[in-house]
């Protein structure tokens, strides 16, 4: 043994000075092991070896090696050779570089987000408290817009995996897999099947980036303790042609799972997260439209979860919608009275459409005649033009707003009718825009809402990212003056109107809401999510804004304040969970004493119980 070690030095010592021919005869014979071929003896294992540089190989991994060293999940889900690896990251140097020389590009955007991602490696708590300090500046890098750049760049900007990845490969393995996460408790996951990224389409498994982004704002704006999020992708395949095809792609390369098959990975992936993580809230996010609905029907009862999409969108949309009642100078109970026009009949649009119906029946007496009325004063156009009863095969989940029969005569208007057809004869108070459609509202339809039936008509244009907007403020104040309401799911800046006056944008993005329905949910303990707790989350954002500021057209608060307004959502949703009888409490907070908190306790608990950047007091203690 002793020589045969002797002779292996020998050999290598010959090597280095570029005389290794007998080592590598002896190697050739089977008789010793190659230096770097010896096996490695590792006394770590799972999310600590991808964090050691000398161990870690990523998406190299095989899937043996993932098994035996507690990685499966924790690395998207395609095997790649080391010369793939190589490949990935010369074409993201060859990138920057042909950007360099070519702009102007989106690299400024995706410089600054990797620059913030490597600081996110490196020191989360630096990183919270930079996004914190400057989330104006830093919320449109690691959120919408350059978030859905940053999927669509994925496999080139992809370093070190950040959350869990469950794919269709892993069916039967999902219960014991959920242990291989580092951490014992998780408040908060946020999780995408990658199928509808923003207004992108399906971008497969680089949709995480999507599920990392709002967890970020979770910790930002609600103070979850960023060891305990949990962004996670379930890869079930993906139909985008492009990526089946692209060598360099991290995910599974087939088509998407359908049918039967697709819903028993979502339901094992929630039996494995819940029984791992009872107290877990799971934010479902860009799911494309017909498992979004079916999901949150299926899960709901069951499960603390909730449809950012559906359900974080619609409040927001009532909230500015309620805004823009108030800015004409009406009170919100007028609500009932404003013609709204959508276009998109998705999981976004159809969601907004309901929920604000609710809300109308509800201020009309919360019964038939109420509903119906409130269904009238909607109108749907998605790509086939205006929703009617006359449509065959009318989507399910549109059903209840198609335009009735008996109304459509005398509007003029028929099946199919096209949106400027519709703003023309509807001539509503409002155009909201949900169809990830950019410039949808053209010019013609901005004309026609010159006949707009309000004194100050309002423009949502709600679709991600920027160039899918429907219009831009620039579009919409040029044509219909200073008067009217403007919003957009991305940033853009105000628009200046001459004579020291200012086109306010408002962002009407689902960030508003989201982090306080999930920040109030954990520390009420609510079992599960209620249509109620969602109202009271969307009415306090409402009652947020001041008359003086709905006055000058600003329907939501600055992104700058958007800690502050997570509180009061938070606060409004476990009040409203005490209400309900939902709430079970949280640590020593139970339910009872929950119950005896006066509105100014609540938020003052909420707020004790966010989390902040800032060094703790380390301890060292021997095992
Ligand atoms: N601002 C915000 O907080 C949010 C914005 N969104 C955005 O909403 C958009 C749609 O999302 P989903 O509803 O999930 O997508 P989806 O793809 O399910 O729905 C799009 C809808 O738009 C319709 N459409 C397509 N072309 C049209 C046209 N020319 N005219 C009228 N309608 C047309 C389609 O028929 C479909 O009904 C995305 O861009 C997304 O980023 C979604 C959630 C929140
Ligand atoms: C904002 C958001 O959730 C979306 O565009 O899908
Ligand atoms: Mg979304």
């Amino acid at each position: 043994m002793a020589s045969a070690a002797a002779s292996i030095s020998r050999s290598l010592r010959r090597s280095r000075r570029g005389g290794g021919g007998h080592h590598l005869l002896l190697l050739a014979r089977g008789f010793v092991t190659a230096e770097c071929h010896r096996p490695v003896v590792l006394h770590k294992r799972g999310s600590d070896i991808l964090h050691d540089p000398w161990f870690n190989r990523g998406t190299g991994f095989s899937m043996t090696e993932r098994d035996r060293l507690g990685l499966r999940g924790l690395l998207p889900p395609n095997v790649v050779s080391s010369q793939q690896q190589i490949d990935r990251f010369m074409l993201d140097m060859k990138r920057l570089q042909k950007y360099a020389r070519d702009g102007p590009s989106d690299t400024y955007p995706l410089a600054k987000w990797r620059i913030l991602n490597r600081l996110h490696d490196r020191n989360e708590t630096m990183y919270y408290k930079v996004l914190i300090d400057n989330i104006e500046e830093h919320a449109p890098i690691v959120y919408t817009p350059t978030v859905g750049l940053v999927c669509q760049n994925y496999s080139g900007l992809f370093r070190r995996p950040r959350g869990m990845y469950f794919s269709a490969e892993d069916r039967g393995e999902m219960m014991s897999m959920v242990y291989n996460w580092p951490a014992d408790q998780v408040d908060m996951i946020v999780v995408t099947d990658g199928s509808r990224i923003l207004g992108l389409g399906d971008l497969g498994v680089h949709g995480i980036g999507i599920a990392i982004g709002k967890l970020d704002l979770y910790v930002a704006a609600a103070g979850i303790n960023p060891q305990r999020v949990l962004p996670v992708m379930i890869d079930v395949g993906t139909n985008n042609e492009k990526l089946l095809k692209d060598p360099l792609y991290l995910g599974l390369q087939e088509h998407r799972l359908e049918g039967e098959e697709y819903v028993a990975v979502i339901d094992e992936f929630m039996e494995a997260v819940y029984a791992r993580w009872p107290n877990v809230i799971v934010q479902f996010e860009d799911f494309q439209s017909k498992w979004a609905f079916r999901l949150l029907q299926r899960y709901r009862k069951t499960y603390r979860m909730f449809n950012d999409d559906v359900q974080g969108t619609a409040g927001v949309a009532i909230a500015g919608l309620l805004g823009a009642v108030r800015a004409q100078g009406r009170p919100m109970l007028d609500f009932p009275k404003q013609k709204i026009v959508v276009a998109g009949a998705g999981s976004a649009g159809i969601g907004v459409v309901n929920a604000a119906s609710r809300t109308m029946a509800r201020m009309l007496g919360n019964n038939e005649v109420a509903f119906e009325s409130a269904r009238s004063q909607f109108w749907i156009v998605d790509a086939h033009g205006l929703i009617t009863e006359e449509r065959t095969n009318i989507d399910p989940d549109a059903r209840p707003f198609a335009r009735r029969k008996s109304e459509l005569g005398h509007q003029g208007l028929s099946e199919g009718a096209s949106l400027i057809e519709v703003v023309k004869k509807v001539k509503p108070d409002v155009i909201l825009g949900l169809s990830a459609v950019g410039g949808l509202f053209s010019k013609e339809v901005l004309e026609a809402l010159k006949d707009s039936s309000s004194s100050r008509p309002a423009i949502f244009a709600m679709s991600n990212p920027t160039k899918n907007a429907e219009c831009t403020p620039e579009e919409a104040f040029s044509i219909l003056g200073e008067k009217i309401i403007f919003a957009s799911g991305s940033p853009f800046n105000d628009v200046d109107l001459g004579d020291g006056k200012l086109g306010h944008s408002n962002q009407g993005n689902n960030m508003y809401l989201f982090p306080g329905i999930g920040l109030g949910t954990l520390l009420s303990g609510a079992r599960v999510i209620s249509d109620g707790m969602l109202q009271a989350a969307a009415e306090r954002l409402a009652s947020y804004m001041k008359d003086e500021e709905v006055h000058q057209g600003i329907v939501y608060p600055p992104i700058s304040r958007i800690r502050d307004i997570t509180k009061e959502v938070a606060a409004a949703v476990v009040k409203e969970a005490v209400a309900e009888d939902l709430a079970e409490g949280y640590r020593d907070m139970d339910a009872r004493e929950l119950s005896r908190l006066s509105e100014e306790e609540t938020m003052d608990y909420v707020k004790q119980n966010m989390w902040t950047p800032v060094y703790p007091t380390i301890v060292y203690k021997k095992d």
